[in-house]
């Protein structure tokens, strides 16, 4: 998929169960409207919303399961058992929180990465990190790429944004971790997109600005009213 996904633009097409396009229909829409617009791949979230997305296009297919657990503040693809749902739904890649924190039930990220790729070696595999510790212990653990999906998005990153000055974090991992880099988290603007790759991003991954509605017109507002 890495290969496929080279310099292009991958559309993440997800709505929680609390989002108003909550649906793996609406999502497969999302997904053909972002195939017919140019899109190399598709981030999408649940084997339903995946299965429905295969049905409708032909793009290679990043996987998640977000699901919160009481135990931990690990959401995306934090267990086996996600792991299992993501290895019938077909998609091609699996990505997965790659940070250092605790995750449910004393399951350990090693232990999740050797079982994914025992049960499929076929499906690569996406580390979602928020640091360059956790970027270099996905070097470590054999992952296939790294996401800058959680910078910003973990208590010791929250102060954080991936756009800060000229996408430093960014530049860091590109110019320290040998496996290809993805951008992913607040690329909000095609500028934006366009400067990933200049840096030397392998791919990015932009949800929000193209297929959650409810959030892009509230940043519309927010120009008025601030
Ligand atoms: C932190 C987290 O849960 N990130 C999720 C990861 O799959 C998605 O909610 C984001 O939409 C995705 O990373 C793309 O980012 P943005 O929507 O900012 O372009």
């Amino acid at each position: 998929m890495i290969a496929q996904i080279t310099g292009g633009l991958v559309v993440s097409c997800q709505a929680l169960d609390h989002e108003p396009l909550h649906s793996s229909y609406i999502m497969s829409k999302m997904a053909l409207a972002a195939m017919e617009g140019g899109a190399a791949g598709i981030r999408a979230n649940t084997k339903d919303d995946i299965l429905a997305i295969k049905q409708e296009i032909s793009l290679p297919v990043i996987g998640i399961v977000k699901r919160n657990y009481a135990d931990s503040e690990v959401f995306i693809t934090a267990t086996r058992k996600e792991i299992d749902e993501l290895l019938e739904s077909g998609c091609e890649m699996i990505a997965m929180d790659c940070t250092k924190r605790d995750r449910p039930h004393g399951e350990t990220l090693e232990e999740i990465v050797a079982y994914c790729r025992e049960k499929n070696p076929a499906v690569e595999l996406m580390a979602d990190i928020s640091t360059l510790d956790e970027a270099i212990m996905a070097e470590q653990l054999g992952f296939d790429c790294v996401s800058t999906t959680l910078h910003g998005y973990t208590t010791y990153t929250s102060d954080l944004k991936l756009y800060e000055h000229d996408f430093e974090f960014l530049r860091t991992l590109l110019r320290l971790i040998h496996l290809p880099v993805i951008a992913e988290g607040n690329v909000n603007t095609p500028e934006m997109f366009r400067r990933c790759l200049e840096l030397g991003a392998v791919s990015v991954v932009v949800g929000g600005a193209i297929t959650r509605p409810k959030e892009i017109t509230a940043r519309f507002l927010n120009e008025w009213i601030s």
